[in-house]
């Protein structure tokens, strides 16, 4: 889409921003059509951390909207379901978001694993949009049947096929995403994610150090963020490029920055050489590691706190 688009009065559109999760399960097409809204690849797809509340899967820039569309882990995965309180976590998540994109892949039948997943869906509240992937695999007629068993699935705010190969009603589905947004200037700067791709890379692998053998007592509560990656002057004694790294990881309690740092930080010792390692492999580079951890008290309700910590 280019230029300003027009409401019908003629007057300039209101600005709308808001997260919309995608969910469906393995293989339905949600990091292909990801990509075909974001317009480029997206460099945090792989290897995305599963312990965050909400990881973002990509920036949707247009003229007069911007989706953030996020992933939230658990809802894919029914096997660690099986406690309730989890269970309420993911519904938890679900309904902070403004809209929902449930990806049901057109060239495979409506199964129990949707099922699941719409269950899920109906009690977190949130419009759910179904979309049905994959549009262009398939005949009309085999269309048509997939259309109506999603609609049968589920209370649906809209069903809408779409195929990412060809574009089709790629921007049709902003639109109808748009609808559910609230009206919000933009909350990301334009190309974002995809400038600074080592810094989620290094930020994931701090945060997987981080949680190794505590995650049940931090399941949801850590966030880290990359502050500056520096290159010295001097190059290190083995002659490699040497870095300075700073890194804050965010948790919601004075309990939980004593389990990341440790007795007399030894923890945090242990955390900082297993992600130097990681992050010199990524980087090709020495790396002088500075980890900071603070007390940032009821982030993940704090939208501020939030867009400052890439939620
Ligand atoms: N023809 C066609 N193929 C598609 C479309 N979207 C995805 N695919 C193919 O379907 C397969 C799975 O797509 P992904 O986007 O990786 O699916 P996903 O839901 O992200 O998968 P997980 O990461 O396993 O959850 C890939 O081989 C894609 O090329 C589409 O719109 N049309």
């Amino acid at each position: 889409m280019s230029g300003q688009m027009k409401a019908p009065d003629g007057g300039a559109r209101d600005h709308r921003a808001g997260f919309v999760c995608v969910v469906g399960r393995p293989n339905a097409g949600k990091s292909t059509l990801t990509n075909a809204l974001v317009g480029q690849k997206v460099a945090i797809t792989s290897g995305r951390p599963q312990t965050t509340r909400h990881v973002i899967r990509g920036i949707v820039h247009r003229d007069d909207t911007q989706l953030i569309l996020v992933d939230t882990p658990g809802v894919h995965r029914p096997r660690t379901l099986l406690g309730e309180r989890l269970n309420e976590l993911v519904i938890g998540t679900l309904a902070e978001v403004d809209a929902i994109a449930f990806c049901l892949p057109a060239d495979q039948k409506v199964g129990p694993g949707d099922r699941y997943i719409a269950a899920r869906l109906a009690e977190a509240r949130t419009p759910v949009v179904a979309v049905a992937t994959k549009s262009d695999a398939v005949g009309r007629p085999r269309l048509t049947e997939h259309l109506l068993q999603v609609a049968e699935l589920g209370e649906w705010a809209d069903v809408i096929p779409v195929a990412a190969p060809t574009g089709y009603q790629l921007d049709e589905l902003v639109e109808v995403f748009r609808s559910h947004m609230p009206q919000s200037p933009p909350l990301y700067p334009d190309g974002e994610l995809t400038d600074e791709p080592e810094h989620v890379m290094v930020a994931e692998l701090v945060r997987e150090a981080a949680l190794d053998g505590v995650r049940e007592e931090l399941p949801h509560s850590l966030a880290v963020v990359v502050e500056e990656i520096v290159p010295r002057e001097r190059p290190a004694k083995d002659g490699r490029e040497l870095l300075d790294v700073r890194v804050n990881l965010f948790v919601e309690r004075d309990s939980q920055k004593a389990i990341v740092i440790g007795t007399r930080g030894s923890r945090l010792r242990e955390v900082g050489t297993r992600a130097r390692r990681g992050i010199e492999a990524l980087l090709g580079a020495a790396v002088y590691l500075d980890l900071h951890v603070k007390v940032a008290k009821d982030w993940q309700r704090d939208p501020k706190h939030l867009q400052r910590l890439g939620f």
